[in-house]
């Protein structure tokens, strides 16, 4: 089962394009990570699918119905970001005792174990919490909570390493005892790909790709050697970055799309045929240039 469907989904503020005829489908019980760079538009897609903004233009479905102020899809969603807003007047460890009553399938036994890992004050309050600890704490109450649809908008946004990586493995135990669909947004897809079954990689607005882990790790080549060589051989071939690596040498990146006799001819041109990383591939596809930073300082 789909638990979003997207079709030609668009989403403008005033006379800006945020979302562009996005079309994709995030099935059930699987984690997807939501990858761009800044003001690529991963908030407003996200915000969307919990039903908090309305979108513009085409259709999207959670749960099978318009998500836009839909009480079921409400009822079955947990939105985490750094902006969470709790009841002031209440204490860490009284929030952490009402949520129950939000959140049909809270954990509460959970809750207090990550409270007690994590060294919560209980009677601090959430609004004097750090940048970290609040994400800490709102984390918390998104694994804690195990709702259907878990949405996480840059979670570990001021978190520590350590945290970050104790953060992620909670994820991964939580979800494999207790599978739900879950969307995370993250800059950085190297921290994030060993939980992620789905990369959704957005750029200004528009789906770039769509694709299991797996296959984005294998979706492209590098090509290094002499410029002149490397020019030659990927003529024909559309690189999606070319970049000067030194006097007369450049590097290329290309769809892994090549025969195994077009590979042999490019080594036997001295050119060194390389993997490249998810992070790279999502990076170098998301570049506004194919040379990327390096065309700021190039002459003419
Ligand atoms: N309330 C708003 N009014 C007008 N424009 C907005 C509003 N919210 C976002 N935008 C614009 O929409 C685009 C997408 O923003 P969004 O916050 O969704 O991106 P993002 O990928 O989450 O960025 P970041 O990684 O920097 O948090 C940006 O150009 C942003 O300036």
């Amino acid at each position: 089962m789909n638990v979003v469907v997207c079709n030609e989904l668009s989403k403008q503020y005033g006379r800006s394009k945020a979302i562009q005829n996005m079309t994709f489908r995030i099935a059930e019980n699987k984690i997807t990570g939501l990858i761009g760079r800044n003001g690529a538009g991963k908030t407003t897609l996200l915000k969307i699918i919990a039903g908090y903004l309305h979108h513009s233009a085409g259709d999207i479905q959670v749960f099978s119905e318009n998500p836009f102020n839909n009480l079921k899809v409400s009822a079955n969603t947990i939105f985490i970001d750094n902006e969470m807003s709790f009841s002031q007047g209440l204490t860490l460890k009284e929030l952490l005792e009402t949520a129950g009553s939000f959140y049909p399938n809270w954990n509460h036994d959970l809750a207090l174990k990550l409270f007690d890992y994590f060294s919560f004050n209980p009677s601090q309050y959430h609004g004097n919490l750090s940048k970290g600890m609040k994400s800490t704490f709102n984390m918390m109450v998104g694994l804690a909570a195990r709702c259907p649809l878990t949405i996480m908008d840059e979670p570990t946004s001021g978190m520590d390493s350590a945290t970050r990586k104790d953060f992620y493995r909670a994820l991964l135990k939580e979800y494999i005892a207790y599978p739900r669909t879950i969307i995370l947004s993250s800059h950085l897809l190297d921290e994030v790909e060993d939980l992620l079954e789905e990369v959704l990689l957005i750029k200004s607005g528009e789906k770039c790709l769509h694709l299991p882990i797996d296959q984005l790790k294998e979706y492209a080549i590098g090509v290094r050697g002499k410029t002149v060589d490397v020019e030659t051989w990927t003529e024909i071939m559309e690189p999606i970055s070319m970049q000067e690596i030194g006097a007369n040498m450049s590097y290329a990146v290309i769809r892994n799309d090549r025969s195994i006799k077009e590979l042999e001819d490019a080594r036997q041109l001295g050119l060194e045929i390389t993997p490249v990383s998810a992070e790279d591939i999502c990076s170098y596809l998301t570049s506004k240039t194919k040379g990327g930073i390096d065309h700021v300082f190039s002459r003419g």
